[in-house]
């Protein structure tokens, strides 16, 4: 049975913290494989992605390049709409019968687990490998034992790098050199993406 983390993000763009928690929990879980997993439309987000799904999808493609355990998956994109990852979750499971899956998570996310849609059901169907995000203390404590006791914690050195951050930083002209892979941010001045 492999053991496959899933790694699901707006990835608007892709950036080495999203890279180094997914290899964080790949080292601490013993997981064989980590996707990447973008989302068409993200359920808790206000705004919708700022640059297109394929645009998004050839970044991760861009930024895992060299890893043979990392994969991207265009599941959510293909399937459109709003991207639940029960529905994920489900998909998955039954193409890939023989898989066990973990939902890879920073710590902003899983405070807000108990608004996920079909919560319950997801957390029966995965544990969540959380991995605490700087600036975003963990609220444990305050989510409901049924999703507290499936979360498990893995640490990663604090990474206080956000995909808005350096949407900010292209619009203002500043510098995003090490805060994304240098593939990824060859890409992002090829096509001109986020400047103002
Ligand atoms: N620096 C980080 N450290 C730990 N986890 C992170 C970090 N950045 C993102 N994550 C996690 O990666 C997943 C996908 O994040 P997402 O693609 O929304 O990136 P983001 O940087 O939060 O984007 P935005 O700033 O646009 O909201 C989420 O589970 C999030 O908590
Ligand atoms: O299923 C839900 O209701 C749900 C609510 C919020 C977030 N998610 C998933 O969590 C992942 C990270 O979300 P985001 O908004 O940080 O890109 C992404 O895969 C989303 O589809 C899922």
């Amino acid at each position: 049975m492999s053991r496959i983390g899933i790694m699901g993000g707006t990835f608007d763009p892709i950036h080495t913290g999203h890279l180094i928690a997914a290899e964080a929990a790949r080292d601490g879980c013993g997981l064989d494989e980590v996707w990447f997993i973008p989302t068409y439309h993200p359920p808790l987000k206000d705004n919708e992605p700022g640059v297109s799904s394929e645009l998004r999808l050839q970044m991760i493609q861009e930024a895992i390049g060299g890893q043979s355990a990392f994969k991207a998956l265009d599941i959510e994109l293909k399937r459109g709409g709003m991207s639940y990852s029960i529905d994920t979750v489900l998909e998955l499971r039954s193409r890939y019968p023989g898989a066990e899956f973990s939902y890879i998570i920073g710590s902003d996310r899983i405070n807000d687990l108990p608004r996920w849609h079909r919560i319950e059901e997801l957390a029966e169907l995965v544990t969540f490998i959380g991995l605490e995000r700087e600036g975003t203390p963990l609220r444990l404590e305050q989510l409901p034992a049924y999703i507290r006791e499936r979360v498990m914690m893995t640490a990663m050195p604090p990474i206080g790098i956000s995909s808005t951050d350096i949407r900010s930083r292209v619009e203002a002209d500043r510098s995003i050199a090490y805060l994304v892979p240098d593939t990824v941010h060859q890409f992002i001045k090829r096509r001109g993406l986020y400047e103002s």
